[in-house]
């Protein structure tokens, strides 16, 4: 089977290549500077030169609060013209099975927690991120409508929530929160510094699951697709399980071997107070995330250790 795989070079992208089922396929994942995904016709003549049997979208401009703050016109245009582009021209080229990946940041900001996938536009976004979250939901509808044109095609968005682990940034100006503590916190040990600093109080909860774990359920969901299984055009794909951000310190400092103390800072951005989604369409196929958060932070830690410093 072939692949076109968007965002090979990034987290999602290089955990979904490491993938045992991947290794089975031929992966085509070329790089932003062999194909700008922004660039619509380069998009279609690579996808009708390469007929690729599935796409799966895993690119885009990404990244934590700090940088979606920086930089609201380039999360909304780089990620609505790149879902657009290669949702678009997989149908104009006739590809029949699509994988495109949103986010858990593209809920109503006060909707009711776990969020369900019929949450969707039932409310006003989280400004901190509303670019992206636009970006996203564009390119949801986009899927549901072609599927809803093309009855021989399948075009599936899956929705995850916060992501850590292996090749995640750990650049303070860009970087989600694990990887942004877990260098916090390192240097911090390094230095031998007193205390560290919380972004806000601490009390907003986030859902985290290892990228792996993600990878490993997208093969899932294709294999259930090629085998004809009834899979739903859209699922939140999570471990069920959040923690407060002040849980999340406490937990890397354990990995770390930190015993500071820690301020919070106030002024710092806390973006929703929660997004725990509820993954019941997912689980419902077979597919539960597997990775423990101590297990998690611990592996992540080790590949800043050896990669990322
Ligand atoms: N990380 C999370 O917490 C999280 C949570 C939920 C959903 N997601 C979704 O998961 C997907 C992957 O996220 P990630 O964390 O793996 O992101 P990432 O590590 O930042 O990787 C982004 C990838 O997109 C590529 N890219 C960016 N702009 C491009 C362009 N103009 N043309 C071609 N390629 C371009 C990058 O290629 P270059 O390196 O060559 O620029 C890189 O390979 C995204 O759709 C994201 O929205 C992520
Ligand atoms: C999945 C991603 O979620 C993103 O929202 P979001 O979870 O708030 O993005 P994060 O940057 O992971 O922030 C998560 C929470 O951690 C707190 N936090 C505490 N300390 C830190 C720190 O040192 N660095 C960072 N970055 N956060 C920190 C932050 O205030 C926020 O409440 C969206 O902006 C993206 O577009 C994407 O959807």
């Amino acid at each position: 089977m072939r692949i076109f795989l968007t965002g090979g070079s990034g987290m999602v992208g290089q955990n979904l290549q490491a993938h045992s089922y991947a290794r089975e396929c031929e992966v085509l994942a070329p790089s932003s500077r062999e194909l700008d995904l922004t660039d619509q016709q380069a998009v279609l003549a690579y996808i009708q030169d390469n007929r690729p049997d599935v796409v799966i979208h895993a690119a885009g401009q990404v990244g934590g609060i700090q940088a979606n703050m920086a930089d609201p016109v380039g999360f909304l245009v780089n990620n609505s013209l790149m879902g657009l582009h290669v949702i678009n021209s997989a149908c104009q080229a006739g590809v029949r099975h699509c994988v495109n990946l949103a986010s858990s940041c593209m809920y109503p900001r006060s909707a009711p927690n776990p969020l369900k996938e019929e949450q969707i536009l039932t409310g006003e976004l989280e400004p901190t991120n509303e670019g992206y979250a636009l970006a996203k939901i564009t390119a949801t509808r986009l899927c549901q409508y072609i599927n809803r044109m093309h009855d021989e095609v399948q075009y599936l968005t899956l929705i995850p929530c916060n992501l850590y682990g292996h090749h995640d940034s750990f650049d303070p100006a860009h970087s989600h929160m694990i990887p942004a503590v877990i260098r916090k916190i390192h240097e911090a040990r390094e230095q031998g510094a007193e205390t560290v600093e919380i972004w806000g109080d601490g009390e907003a909860r986030r859902e985290f699951m290892y990228a792996e774990d993600l990878a490993d359920c997208v093969f899932e969901v294709i294999a259930q697709v090629k085998a004809g299984e009834p899979v739903p055009d859209l699922m939140n794909v999570g471990l069920g399980t959040d923690y407060s951000i002040n849980e999340y310190y406490q937990a890397i400092a354990g990995v770390v071997g930190y015993m500071g103390r820690f301020e919070h800072d106030l002024s710092k951005p806390v973006g929703m107070r929660q997004k725990l989604i509820d993954s019941s369409r997912v689980n419902a196929l077979g597919w539960h995330a597997k990775t423990p958060l101590d297990d998690g932070i611990a592996k992540t830690y080790q590949f800043f250790l050896e990669e990322a410093k």
